[in-house]
């Protein structure tokens, strides 16, 4: 009898990237702030943008916003140019600016309705205002806002035309703990629905909520990306504890990096599952308790934090 064939796997569909940046490189005069980066990002995916200040993250984005052009490489939002195809992108591009410049003398309601009628099918102004919690503040002047309150504006703006690409430049800087959230969950919402984001942030705890890949700029250049777990493991894990005077010494195991020998004692290592399980064979042996042991795998801020410091991962 012949083995039933097995199926071939269907293949998953390939969703095109809603933003491809290919070797881009930006220019403000001679100098060249962006030196040739590539990224993707694709329907119902976030991509956050990190690096200290000065790295070039918000040169990048405003060339996917279509308000600079590219020195070199190339851009598309949803397949077009967005400063060539502007018409063709701007309807589906939601943008927040890290500085929006809005006038101060409109109130709340009317800005968002001026911005409405800019689009071709603007969420209602009420809508808008709720969602980023302004109801309440519909009438009051844009410039008697809290930087928080006008931060939320900028927010409704970006989020009215309903786009299926957003571009977020430091969305909640100024903002409390509650309204991050509430802006994290809106961008959520977006996502799941299919938009695809590309942010900046200085948060690394917004990028571990949100990001569903993560890029580390320095100098113009992605130093490192990957999802939070890959970029993380670029570096070693740390595993500390306390030897008191005269106790045994244990083995260092292969691999390990002796960061500090004691009396608090702390290793780096790539393997921190043998290695941690070595030293505990070794502690049960010779009978020695490890005080204030801890095993910790690296963290995205580590990783952030080296990339600042000129190390090369990737
Ligand atoms: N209009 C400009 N003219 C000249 N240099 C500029 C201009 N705008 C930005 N730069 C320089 O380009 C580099 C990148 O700046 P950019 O604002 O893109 O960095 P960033 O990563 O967004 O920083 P931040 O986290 O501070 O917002 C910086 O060295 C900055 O001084």
């Amino acid at each position: 009898m012949h083995p039933t064939p097995a199926l071939a796997p269907t293949p998953a569909p390939v969703v095109p990237p809603a933003v491809e940046v290919t070797d881009l490189r930006r220019r403000h005069g001679s100098f060249e702030a962006v030196r040739g980066i590539s990224v993707e990002v694709r329907p119902g995916e976030v991509l956050a943008l990190l690096g200290v200040n000065g790295a070039g993250k918000t040169s990048a984005l405003e060339v996917l916003e279509g308000l600079a052009p590219a020195a070199g490489g190339s851009v598309r939002v949803l397949g077009a140019d967005p400063r060539r195809e502007r018409a063709a992108v701007r309807p589906h591009l939601g943008v927040l600016l890290q500085d929006s410049g809005l006038p101060g003398d409109l109130t709340v309601a009317e800005t968002v309705r001026t911005w409405a009628g800019t689009l071709t099918a603007p969420r209602p102004v009420g809508e808008a205002l709720a969602q980023v919690g302004l109801s309440g503040r519909a009438d009051v002047r844009v410039r008697s806002l809290s930087g928080g309150e006008r931060r939320r504006l900028d927010l409704a703006l970006a989020l009215l035309g309903r786009p299926r690409v957003l571009v977020l430049d430091e969305p909640t800087t100024g903002l409390d703990p509650e309204s991050r959230r509430t802006v994290w969950r809106l961008v959520r919402g977006l996502v799941d629905d299919g938009a695809a984001v590309v942010l900046t942030t200085h948060h690394l705890e917004e990028a571990e909520q949100l990001a569903d890949r993560i890029a580390i700029m320095r100098a113009g250049t992605v130093v490192v990306a990957g999802t939070r777990e890959e970029i993380a493991a670029s570096q070693p894990a740390t595993v500390s504890f306390r030897l008191d005077p005269g106790a045994p010494r244990p083995p260092v195991p292969a691999g390990v990096t002796v960061v500090s020998a004691g009396p608090r004692v702390e290793w780096h290592t790539h393997a921190l599952q043998p290695v941690l399980a070595e030293l505990l064979a070794w502690a049960a042996r010779a009978g020695v308790v490890l005080p204030g042991l801890q095993a910790r795998a690296a963290s995205l801020e580590q990783a952030f934090l080296a990339v600042a410091d000129g190390a090369d991962l990737g």
